[in-house]
């Protein structure tokens, strides 16, 4: 854990003048700096955090880690207090090097995972993999801290000062190896600078996130920064070659002399899947590791799995594990929790399933995935979340519609958006859709509409627990309300 008594130069940083006071604390948000704290005032979205330096100085702050910009703005304060000041290039990638030295210990094998669609799958069998291999493991990203030791987490990739208090509590947990998920907003605000990675995992690449990132390429180069910044020439990149965006990164990866494990369909990949049958609760695979092939049922719904299972698997092998010993895991690996989760069947068998499908590919992907496990018709729920990318609704409506037979529009998480008109816009993809606002009723009816051999897919919310209206979070999880759907219209079975 932190270590009082740190200097500035302790953490890696040079003040104008020489200055080199003993720090208290380190923190980003004025609101709470301490006495003898380092307040890092960064260049933000809305506002720049020099604005904030007078309130930090008046609350005592030994030393400020700024950008020439925020040096400029405070002059005047910093001028007249007695705090040292740290001008840094890129103050963010500077606070994530100074956390890493603030916190200390991380535990000694990590990998991080980018990609539009899977970052949390790929995470979570990792850790899975490695708890079945005897690890200590945990996994981190959207779901929290899970495995071997558990905390929340608010953010997908936490920023510095929270992931380095959490990995060194993991540290200090008894934690070894740990799989966490790059999002590209971590990635773009060098979130991940001071991780120690020995292999890094690349996904898949299509739209989400156009409103942080102006452009396509503006969201790859932030994905990118994983392979060309955050992970060492000495570490390993896993990458799915079946993306085309995979072998751009295959490029930058043979760039800097990275080792390379490719994984997916065609010949030239060194994990390769060659066959899957599906039944109603997994799939049969068939795959070879350089030429050498096997054979495993893995108890999962959905192709795509299979890829972020192999995924997880060539990472774990990347960092040292036997790779027959990975393979043996396999058959034992569980549902990641709102990915493809059977959250209720009715008494004629109908399945319900709940899936964390946000973006126009992952609601294409997902429902095509659930046909060969499927003998009938396929229903979904389908809604887009308010203040996030709105080129993405109507996408994500005709990714519905094309996919499903019967397509129901909810809401998800309108937040400060006018909920009928986020559902408008996902109707223009899908104009033969019924309008059902309240996701409750939304998904009764869905539940309602499944006939033997029937499914249901309720996708966007997978694990989330509440709906955000406004500034209000109600309670709200689509795998309870889907059991309490089948409870209400079977009379208690689920
Ligand atoms: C859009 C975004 O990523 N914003 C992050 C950014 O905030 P910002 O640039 O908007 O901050 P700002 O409001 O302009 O303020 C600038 C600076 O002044 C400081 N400040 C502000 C007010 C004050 O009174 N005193 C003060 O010191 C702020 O702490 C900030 O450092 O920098 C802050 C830390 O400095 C982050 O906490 C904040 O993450 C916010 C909370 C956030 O919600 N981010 C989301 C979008 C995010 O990162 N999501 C990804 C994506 C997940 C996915 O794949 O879908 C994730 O990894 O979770
Ligand atoms: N390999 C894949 N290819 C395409 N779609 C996928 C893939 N893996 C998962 N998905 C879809 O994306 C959804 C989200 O999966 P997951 O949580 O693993 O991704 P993520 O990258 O962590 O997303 P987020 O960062 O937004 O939480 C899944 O519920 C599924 O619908
Ligand atoms: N991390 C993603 C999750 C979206 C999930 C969906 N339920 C929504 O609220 O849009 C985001 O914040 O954009």
């Amino acid at each position: 854990m932190a270590e009082q008594g740190k200097t500035l130069s302790d953490l890696g940083l040079t003040a104008i003048g020489g200055l080199n006071p003993v720090i208290s604390d380190i923190c980003v948000d004025s609101r709470s700096v301490a006495e003898g704290a380092l307040f890092a005032a960064l260049p933000g979205t809305q506002v720049h955090g020099a604005r904030f330096i007078p309130m930090a100085l008046e609350q005592g702050a030994a030393a400020v880690l700024t950008d020439a910009e925020g040096a400029a703005l405070a002059r005047d304060a910093l001028e007249t207090a007695d705090a040292a000041v740290v001008v840094a290039e890129d103050p963010r990638q500077t606070l994530s090097y100074t956390s890493a030295l603030w916190f200390g210990a991380q535990p000694r094998t990590m990998i991080a995972v980018t990609g539009t669609n899977g970052k949390t799958s790929v995470s979570t069998f990792a850790r899975q993999i490695w708890m079945e291999l005897g690890e200590a493991a945990v996994n981190l990203g959207t779901t929290g801290v899970e495995g071997a030791w558990t905390a929340p987490l608010n953010h997908t990739t936490p920023e510095p000062i929270t992931l380095h208090r959490t990995l060194a509590a993991a540290a200090a947990e008894g934690i070894t190896h740990a799989a966490m998920e790059a999002s590209s907003h971590g990635l773009a605000q060098r979130r991940l600078d001071g991780v120690h990675l020995k292999a890094a995992g690349f996904t898949n690449f299509t739209q989400d996130h156009l409103d942080y990132h102006e452009t396509f390429e503006e969201y790859f180069n932030a994905k990118a920064g994983l392979f060309t910044r955050v992970l060492p020439d000495e570490g390993t990149v896993v990458v799915n070659i079946d993306d085309p965006r995979g072998q751009d990164v295959v490029a930058l990866a043979e760039e800097r002399g990275q080792k390379l494990i490719r994984v997916g369909r065609t010949p030239d990949a060194d994990l390769q899947l060659q066959g899957q049958r599906f039944d109603a609760t997994a799939q049969e695979l068939r795959f070879a590791y350089r030429g050498k092939v096997q054979h495993c049922r893995l108890p999962l719904i959905g192709g795509f799995q299979a890829e972020n299972v192999l995924l997880a698997a060539g990472l774990v092998i990347a960092c040292g594990a036997d790779p027959q010993a990975v393979f043996d895991t396999l058959p034992h690996l569980g549902t990641v929790r709102g990915r493809m989760q059977l959250a209720a069947t009715r008494q004629n068998g109908a399945a319900v399933f709940v899936d964390y499908a946000h973006t126009p590919d992952a609601v294409e992907t997902a429902l095509k995935a659930l046909r060969p496990h499927v003998m009938g018709r396929l229903v979904v729920i389908v809604g887009a979340g308010g203040d996030r990318d709105r080129t993405k609704r109507p996408l994500m409506g005709q990714a519905a519609a094309e996919n499903a037979d019967l397509v129901i529009v909810s809401d998800d998480n309108p937040r400060s958006e006018d909920p009928a008109v986020i559902r408008q816009e996902v109707l223009l993809g899908c104009p033969g859709a019924l309008e059902v606002g309240d996701r409750a009723e939304a998904i009764l009816r869905g539940v309602d509409a499944l006939g033997a051999g029937d499914a249901l897919l309720v996708a966007g919310k997978g694990h989330e627990s509440g709906q955000t209206v406004g500034d209000v979070i109600y309670p709200f999880d689509d795998v309870e309300q889907a059991s309490l759907a089948v409870a209400a219209l079977d009379g208690g079975v689920t």
